[in-house]
């Protein structure tokens, strides 16, 4: 085995074997050992990343980095989520989400029925992960040096239901966004606990970042799905996957053009992650109509003007509400 291919396997989670598929471990150590020298685009050259880890990202769409966030700070920020739930802060334009099996049952719904929390840019404890400064050195790598927050998520995986609403369809969050350039955008998501294929870890489809935006809608779950839990309609499903599964601390840095999704959390404890979508400040929206993502713009402008309690929210306007800087200059988000 070569020394490249070792270090992949440092760098991935489990990888999917499936006789049929050829793994992402081979196709990236073949780009390890060519000595043709490449044009990269989807990285800047820092002096943080190696030229392995930019290659890395360049073949697959995203890179783990081990261990980059101190247990001390995601302690902070499971307590901060847990004063949430008991409801001992109020946090202006926070979304609390829960179940879809659970929302529409009868249960008593107490705190342990949020599956998420969005949105908590104004909770400055739950914020400080969005500026944590071994982070953003690594954002800065593709977003360039000016960087907006845009989305915030603390996602807490409930155990399932017996309905399967406990994963999240296969998507490319990019769906989401009304901003371009895409290769300017990226996800970190931190694991706050160690998260494997039993407890729903994330699942990416390597290399589907040189893909284009996909046509997305709710998939046919016969168990029901989560409100905006959109999924690539049209997937193929042969192509290799990967279980990032990771330790606690743990990140990954992901295009936003990359196939993943989360299986259903088979364990009795809630999965917690905790993540943040940077853009470029200097992005410019687009406008949505006549695209796919006409659906979601749609279902979203509904939801924010019963949230904000007025009406003719635009999909931009929801996105520039929330996004806060974070390093440089705020430019055009
Ligand atoms: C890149 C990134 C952006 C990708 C993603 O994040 S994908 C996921 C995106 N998710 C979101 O944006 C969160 C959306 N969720 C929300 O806005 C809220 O949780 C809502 C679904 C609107 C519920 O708000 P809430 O204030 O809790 O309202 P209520 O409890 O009064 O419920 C209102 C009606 O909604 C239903 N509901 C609540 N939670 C869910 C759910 N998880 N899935 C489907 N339906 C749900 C609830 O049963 C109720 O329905 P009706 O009784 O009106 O029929
Ligand atoms: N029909 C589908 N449409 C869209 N996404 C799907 C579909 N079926 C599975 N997925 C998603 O694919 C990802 C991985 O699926 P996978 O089959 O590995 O998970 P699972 O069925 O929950 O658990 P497992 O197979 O590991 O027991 C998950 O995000 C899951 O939600
Ligand atoms: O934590 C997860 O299960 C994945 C969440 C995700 O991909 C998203 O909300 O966009
Ligand atoms: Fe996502
Ligand atoms: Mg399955």
């Amino acid at each position: 085995m070569s020394r490249a291919a070792d270090r992949l396997r440092l760098v991935m989670g489990h990888v999917d074997r499936s006789p049929s598929s050829i793994t992402c471990e081979q196709t990236s150590a073949q780009a390890f050992t060519s000595n043709q020298p490449q044009r990269l685009r989807y990285s800047y050259d820092t002096g943080l990343l190696s030229p392995q880890q930019r290659l890395f990202y360049e073949e697959n769409g995203f890179i783990l980095v081990r261990n980059l966030v101190s247990d001390g700070d995601i302690e902070r920020f499971r307590k901060e989520f847990e004063r949430i739930c008991r409801q001992e802060v109020k946090v202006p334009g926070l979304v609390v989400m829960r179940d879809v099996a659970i929302a529409k049952s009868e249960f008593v719904q107490d705190q342990k029925a949020v599956s998420k929390l969005q949105d908590f840019q104004e909770d400055p404890e739950l914020f400080r992960y969005c500026s944590l400064p071994e982070i953003l050195k690594y954002v800065e790598c593709f977003t360039g040096p000016n960087i907006m927050a845009m989305h915030t998520m603390l996602i807490n995986k409930p155990p399932d239901a017996g309905k399967k609403t406990s994963r999240h369809p296969l998507h490319q969050d990019l769906h989401y966004f009304p901003f371009r350039p895409t290769d300017r955008i990226v996800c970190a998501w931190t694991a706050m606990e160690k998260v494997t294929r039993q407890n729903g870890c994330l699942v990416v489809l390597p290399g589907t970042h040189k893909s284009t935006l996909q046509e997305h809608d709710y998939p046919e779950w016969e168990g029901g799905v989560n409100k905006m839990y959109h999924g690539v309609r049209n997937y193929d499903p042969d192509h290799p996957r990967v279980y990032v599964e990771m330790e606690k601390g743990d990140t990954v840095f992901f295009h936003p053009l990359l196939i993943h999704g989360s299986g259903m959390n088979q364990t009795k404890g809630f999965r917690k992650a905790i993540s943040c979508h940077y853009a470029s400040s200097d992005c410019y929206y687009i406008d949505v109509k006549g695209t796919t993502q006409e659906n979601i713009e749609n279902e979203v402008s509904q939801i924010a003007e019963k949230k904000y309690g007025m009406g003719d929210v635009s999909f931009m306007d929801t996105w520039a509400i929330r996004g806060r800087l974070v390093q440089g200059e705020r430019i055009s988000m």
